[in-house]
């Protein structure tokens, strides 16, 4: 995506061997790029969210591989590694389909040959990813069209979107908000309301940097009030992320999520999720039961982080000295509540059906 007239992505190697990457931490307020150069960093970064969103965690994960074994490329470097990232966070899939893919396909490879090729598979990760997001895109702007030949003329298409599933959540283009990006450069209006997203705000520091960025017209607002909206005919349909969806079309997402979907369902407002195929889990069928859910350390709620009118960045407490606090920080949403899911090779229903439909291989 371009940011003042410079075109970045979130993750890209550098000539010196790092691998640079977008602070997230640091947005809305400061645009810092932080160089990686082992695998406790690459961690570091996934673990502490420096980068995040399923597609960039792989990625990132793929990219820590070729650190490590810049330092120890034997079978235990190149496993350990793999250990050590996998560890970093327990939700979003696409971690462990990308270690697989780094592992099936740097053990066979003689030790001298691994950084290399660990290089070079990690980058085909990333490339393949903007690909996977822009197609993405384009079924989903179809949608978008849809419901914008239904509007008066001159009215925006109002979509709703939780948390950040946009380019910085990716390599490249996002997956819920590709859809968005499409419709808008193909010139159709649109508005999207902005979840904050508490309580680490993705929606109001992330969703709303990048969508100001982009000149795309979009209201920040409190995740309590999406309901009021639905049930007042202000939005038209929603789009979210996802960071682990079933064979049979459960789709876990950020915390907040599900209670977005049965607004939706009660509004009879379509809610679909922008699904790239490394983020299917085709192993197991029962979100509910079988997808890990992170819980976080708790001073993610209890504190806000934010810039003082004088500049400063400061940390302030919310909750009661002594408060007990939890923090989920995915939940479940039930294939039923699903309208449809856009992956890269179309739109499906929320059914093994559906996405043994477009991805017959997996079968
Ligand atoms: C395109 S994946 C986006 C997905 O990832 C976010 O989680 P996190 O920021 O904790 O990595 C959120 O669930 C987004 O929908």
């Amino acid at each position: 995506m371009r940011i003042d007239g410079t075109a970045y992505r979130t993750i890209w190697p550098e000539e010196d061997g790092s691998i640079a990457i977008i602070d997230q931490t640091r947005l809305p307020h400061d645009f810092s790029v932080v160089r990686l150069t082992t695998l406790d960093e690459a961690a570091h970064a996934i673990r502490a969210m420096l980068v995040r969103g399923a597609p960039l965690i792989g990625a990132a994960a793929a990219y820590g591989v070729a650190l490590a074994l810049r330092t120890d490329s034997g079978d235990a470097g190149l496993e350990g590694a793999c250990a050590t990232l996998l560890a970093t966070r327990p939700t979003a899939v696409n971690l462990r389909w990308a270690l697989e893919r780094m592992r099936a396909r740097l053990l066979p490879l003689p030790e001298s040959q691994r950084v290399a090729a660990a290089e070079a598979e990690a980058a085909a990760i990333a490339d393949e990813d903007v690909e996977i997001n822009r197609a993405i895109g384009g079924h989903g702007a179809a949608l978008i069209r849809a419901i914008a030949g239904r509007k008066a003329p001159g009215e925006p298409v109002n979509v709703l979107t939780h948390c950040n599933a946009g380019w910085l959540a990716t390599v490249d283009w996002g997956t819920a908000l590709a859809p968005v990006y499409a419709a808008f450069e193909q010139g159709i209006r649109l508005h999207v309301w902005v979840d904050e997203t508490r309580p680490r705000n993705q929606g109001a520091s992330l969703t709303a940097w990048e969508l100001r960025h982009h000149g795309v017209p979009h209201t920040v607002i409190a995740d309590n009030a999406g309901g009021h909206l639905m049930q007042h005919g202000k939005v038209d349909l929603c789009i979210v992320g996802t960071d682990r969806t079933t064979a049979s079309g459960d789709v876990c997402n950020k915390i907040g999520t599900y209670l977005k979907a049965l607004a939706a369902h009660d509004n009879g407002i379509p809610f679909y999720v922008g699904l790239p195929s490394p983020t299917i889990d085709w192993r197991i069928e029962d979100g509910l039961r079988q997808i890990p859910i992170e819980e976080r350390d708790g001073r993610e709620v209890s504190e806000l982080t934010g810039r003082t009118a004088d500049g400063r960045i400061e940390t302030v407490r919310v909750t009661p000295d002594g408060s007990p606090v939890s923090n989920y920080a995915f939940d479940v949403t039930p294939a039923r509540l699903v309208t449809g899911l856009i992956t890269e090779r179309g739109v499906c229903a929320a059914t093994r059906e559906g996405l043994l439909g477009l991805f017959p291989e997996q079968a």
